[in-house]
């Protein structure tokens, strides 16, 4: 029987660089006596439909872009309860995930590392309500919101100097808000919360921030800010480090439930992108995933 790949990208991102490097990818698997099937569609619920509706003739699935892009390949695959050996060309700004697994940035290594296919590494992702992929992080809370402010075309000009220009523009104006986290065997607490960063792993952009904790999801709050955190809260949004930070609550957790006590609306950034509002429920699907990685993972 013939193998067949499934390539996803967003066609509309980066000057359609993403389509060419696809072309690419299918040409250098065809070396490789593998067949591809091109997945792109623009708008996120169909590209989720069309991965779910082409998955079951797929031995594997590349994804080509940042964890944006990851975020609505996985999304389909936790839909459709499917568990695929995953690529990854990684062509976002970012690239949380693929800096987290040490995968090859420049478009044409990854290639070759997916053509090789040297080793294979189970991955854990979280799922919210049970629907929705978390491939790196989930935010809310003031600093969320900045990046919510930040434009891509903004992002992709200045990168993270952009954050840093809107998060100074915010300091001193925004208050922190009491949080609710019910853990599945650990409690309930109330927290303030000014800032929380959720991650899949115990770095962000690779740095390592937290302590390991397989099998876990790491939480970092920041529960207030006033003109003293305005240090560590700079050098969070520009390096993603909290380590040295007083001001800031560290929690692993495999399920959590999030209420915003007060009842005022939150809006969490999954991945990047705006994503669902509080309440929210977490669960850690721990080795979700077959990523393909480089041997010396
Ligand atoms: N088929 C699609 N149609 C519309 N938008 C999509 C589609 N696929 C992905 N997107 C969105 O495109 C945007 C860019 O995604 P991508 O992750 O590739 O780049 P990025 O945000 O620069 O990466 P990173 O998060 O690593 O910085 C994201 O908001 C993602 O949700």
């Amino acid at each position: 029987m013939s193998i067949t790949y499934g390539i996803f990208y967003n066609g509309q991102a980066g000057q359609g660089q993403a389509a060419t490097v696809a072309h690419q990818a299918a040409q250098a698997l065809a070396k490789h006596h593998i067949q591809t099937q091109l997945l792109t569609t623009p708008g996120i619920p169909r590209a989720i439909a069309l991965i779910k509706q082409t998955l079951p003739q797929l031995s594997a699935l590349i994804i080509i872009g940042g964890d944006g892009t990851l975020n609505v390949a996985m999304t389909a695959l936790l839909q459709a309860n499917a568990s695929i050996q995953i690529g990854v060309i990684p062509m976002g700004t970012v690239n949380n995930f693929a800096k987290r697994y040490h995968l090859p940035t420049d478009p044409t290594a990854a290639m070759d590392l997916i053509c090789q296919r040297p080793a294979l590494q189970s991955v854990g992702i979280l799922a919210c309500n049970q629907r929705r992929a978390v491939v790196s992080s989930l935010t809310f809370g003031n600093l969320a919101d900045i990046s919510n402010e930040v434009r891509q075309t903004e992002k992709q000009r200045f990168g993270k100097l952009s954050y840093l220009y809107r998060a100074i523009k915010h300091i001193g104006k925004n208050k922190s808000l009491p949080i609710r986290y019910q853990f599945k065997h650990a409690g309930s607490r109330t927290l303030k919360t000014w800032f929380c960063l959720i991650t899949t792993t115990k770095s962000v952009g690779g740095h390592t921030y937290s302590a390991s904790a397989p099998g876990k999801m790491h939480l970092s709050l920041l529960n207030n800010i006033g003109w003293r955190q305005v240090l560590p809260y700079l050098w969070f949004a520009w390096t993603g480090n909290l380590q040295n930070s007083q001001s800031i609550t560290q929690l692993t957790a495999t399920d959590v439930r999030i209420t915003s006590v007060s009842g005022q609306a939150v809006t969490t950034r999954i991945d990047g992108d705006p994503a669902l509002k509080l309440p929210i429920e977490l669960n850690y699907l721990a080795d979700r995933f077959d990523l393909i990685v480089p041997e010396s993972v």
